[in-house]
């Protein structure tokens, strides 16, 4: 069989079941062809079908062609059934073998491409949102299941992290989206201000107040009220909240009379609002009335794999926009969005994106194009990806040399690696059995 296989096949042989195991971790081939007559049972099938097992389960991408006798098409049958991906029935015939071979191999190919598209594929269906993290993908949960209600949320996170997103979100997936969504930022108001434009005002209630206005809170009647920045509304204006979160009436300015107002409320901040109360510039019982639900959005970087799905996502709608479409990013771009610390998240890869789609020579976007240039990644306080796999690989060892009772030889067979390389292991990461390290 061996002289079937083209040159540029690496292939390991082994003949029996423990010698197969260690090449498989070893290897982690994408195809496996497999005798079922082995040691110590050459004429049966048990040690194989044992083999089988052991393969799907330790290494399941590996497609497994098992080779059977010429008329065992039972054996081939219940192979099959357990997870293999083919047979092939002896004695050898090198143009079939080469045939199911590559195919089994154009089967592990495709099988990896969508794994890598399922990877950054978009995971949630919220409308605007991209998300492919299991942490984004728990809040867009927890968030499909606060929206239908009416309770006050406080949405927390960082600037550019999406969370007057999360908010629109919560009034469009709930039974007002045919009402109003008003969005009032309360940092960006003057807080002299910000009480008019809240709750409104009567004629003649100060100077230039030349017709009553209704405010944004009576605005928003029978929607969603959104209040950005909450951490920063002034306290004299903090209790006037209070009371219409309790009693749900407004109170204009200049007026004696109660309004009664129906709205959903829903307030975002990037302050740590228990902070703001120690420091008494936030009301506790303020706080306890906003954050019936707290939503605590990640920052981009906490999140496994959203940098790159957003940002595949960004290039094609502003290459869309702009003209520009069917632009891709280079590797090196790729390893640079996925590394970046992103202090503005989303925000920021959307200017960055931008510029890219602007500036980008020909169809392919580089590191460059985005501004990401080397020294703006991962710094000495962020994880890059050697620490990452540093510390997997340690935590591996540890694993398998415990599971051994630190028997160097199993331990290495377990990995898959020399007793040599094992050793090198243990020196690099000063892993020693406990007695010696007790010892010490
Ligand atoms: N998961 C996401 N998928 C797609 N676009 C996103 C996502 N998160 C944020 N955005 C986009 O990023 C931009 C910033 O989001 P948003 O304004 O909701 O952030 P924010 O947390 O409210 O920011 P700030 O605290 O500065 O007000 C918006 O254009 C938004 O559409």
């Amino acid at each position: 069989m061996r002289w079937c296989f083209s040159d540029d096949l690496e292939v390991a042989q082994a003949a029996d079941r423990e010698s197969a195991l260690t090449a498989l971790r070893r290897m982690e081939p994408d195809v496996v062809t497999l005798d079922l007559g082995l040691p110590p049972d050459p004429g049966g099938a048990s040690e194989g079908f044992s083999l089988l097992e052991d393969i799907l389960r330790l290494s399941p991408q590996s497609k497994v062609i098992v080779v059977t006798g010429r008329e065992d098409k039972e054996n081939a049958v219940k192979a099959i059934g357990m997870g293999a991906c083919d047979f092939y029935q002896k004695p050898l015939d090198a143009d079939i073998l080469t045939f199911v071979v590559n195919r089994a191999f154009r089967i592990a190919e495709l099988e990896k491409e969508n794994r890598e598209l399922s990877q950054h594929r978009n995971g949630t269906s919220i409308k605007g949102i991209v998300a492919a993290s299991p942490q984004m993908l728990a809040i867009c949960r927890t968030l499909e299941k606060v929206a239908p209600t009416d309770v006050t949320t406080l949405i927390i996170g960082e600037t550019g992290t999406g969370k007057e997103l999360l908010a629109r979100a919560l009034h469009d997936l709930g039974h007002r989206r045919a009402k109003p969504f008003a969005a009032i930022n309360c940092a960006a108001i003057p807080e002299n201000l910000l009480e008019s434009e809240l709750f409104g005002f009567e004629k003649g209630s100060f100077t230039g107040a030349t017709q009553s206005k209704k405010g944004k809170i009576e605005n928003a009647n029978g929607g969603t009220l959104f209040l950005d920045e909450i951490g920063d509304m002034p306290m004299s204006l903090q209790a006037k909240l209070l009371r219409f979160l309790q009693e749900r009436v407004v109170d204009r300015v200049g007026s004696l009379k109660p309004i009664p107002v129906d709205v959903r409320v829903v307030c975002a901040t990037h302050q740590d609002v228990r902070q703001l109360i120690d420091q008494g510039t936030f009301r506790e019982d303020l706080y306890y009335r906003i954050s019936e639900i707290t939503l605590d959005v990640p920052a981009l970087r906490e999140r496994d794999g959203d940098a790159l799905v957003i940002a595949q996502s960004l290039l094609k709608s502003l290459g869309r926009q702009m003209d520009r479409p069917n632009l891709s990013y280079t590797e090196d771009a790729i390893c640079a969005i996925s590394s970046y610390h992103w202090p503005g998240n989303v925000r920021e890869m959307i200017n960055k994106v931008k510029r890219a789609t602007i500036m980008a020579d020909g169809k392919r976007v580089t590191a460059l194009d985005l501004e990401l240039k080397q020294d703006s990644l991962v710094d000495d306080n962020q994880l890059n990806l050697r620490q990452v796999r540093e510390t997997a690989e340690r935590q591996a060892i540890l694993q398998a040399l415990q599971s051994c009772n630190f028997n160097m030889a199993q331990a290495s067979r377990l990995l898959g690696v020399t007793r040599p390389t094992l050793y090198n292991l243990t020196d690099k990461y000063r892993i020693g059995a406990p007695e010696t390290t007790s010892g010490a």
